[in-house]
């Protein structure tokens, strides 16, 4: 049985030492990834994985104050720049939080949810934190799952911040493919 000895190391600021310079922008950009994508790319689009009640994972309990074994909604999604899988994104609702403050959650479809975040000033964002997710990681291979046809480096570098609204809370990861670095430094 593995036991969990210790709480996970997300990091405040991506280390120098390990992270690709050009993906460092991407894991610091406080903005919406949606609309940083977007300026990169002539089509974007968002591909529903899965989105339903389950379990999330230890760590998203904890950080939601989640009992052990709650359900909450949790929606994964590809983000697709011009053909191409940039980002599976995961985000977890706690079930208490749909009602009225995030009741946009059930509607939102293929629309990108960072779309309607940033467009309501009521929510505010925490602080953005990352990791890098390895093969001994269960994440890391429900990405490469997902990302079926990009190969993964060793190292998955992923971030993740809390929107809030009214106090409820959502909690947004993002995990970034190979193919992100392929967009151009700057806008089109
Ligand atoms: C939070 C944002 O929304 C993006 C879109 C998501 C979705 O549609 O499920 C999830 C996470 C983000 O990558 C953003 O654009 O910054």
């Amino acid at each position: 049985m593995y036991t969990r000895l210790h709480r996970e190391t997300w990091l405040s600021r991506p280390p120098r030492a390990t992270v690709p310079a050009a993906l460092r922008p991407w894991l610091t950009d406080p903005g919406s990834l949606t609309a940083r994508i977007r300026a990169r790319c002539m089509d974007f689009r968002v591909d529903v994985v899965s989105q339903r009640l389950k379990r999330p994972n230890r760590d998203e309990a904890w950080l939601l104050g989640l009992r052990a074994g709650e359900l909450a909604w949790v929606r994964e999604v590809l983000l697709v720049a011009d053909g191409r899988p940039v980002v599976f994104a995961r985000s977890v609702l706690p079930r208490h939080n749909v009602r009225g403050a995030w009741n946009l959650f059930h509607g939102i479809g293929t629309r990108p949810l960072g779309a309607a975040l940033f467009a309501d000033p009521r929510v505010e964002r925490q602080p953005l934190a990352c990791i890098g997710l390895d093969r001994r990681d269960a994440r890391y291979h429900r990405i490469a799952a997902a990302l079926a046809g990009q190969r993964l480096p060793a190292r998955v570098w992923a971030r993740r911040s809390v929107f809030l609204l009214r106090g409820r809370a959502l909690l947004v990861s993002e995990a970034f493919a190979p193919a992100i670095l392929d967009l151009p430094a700057r806008p089109l």
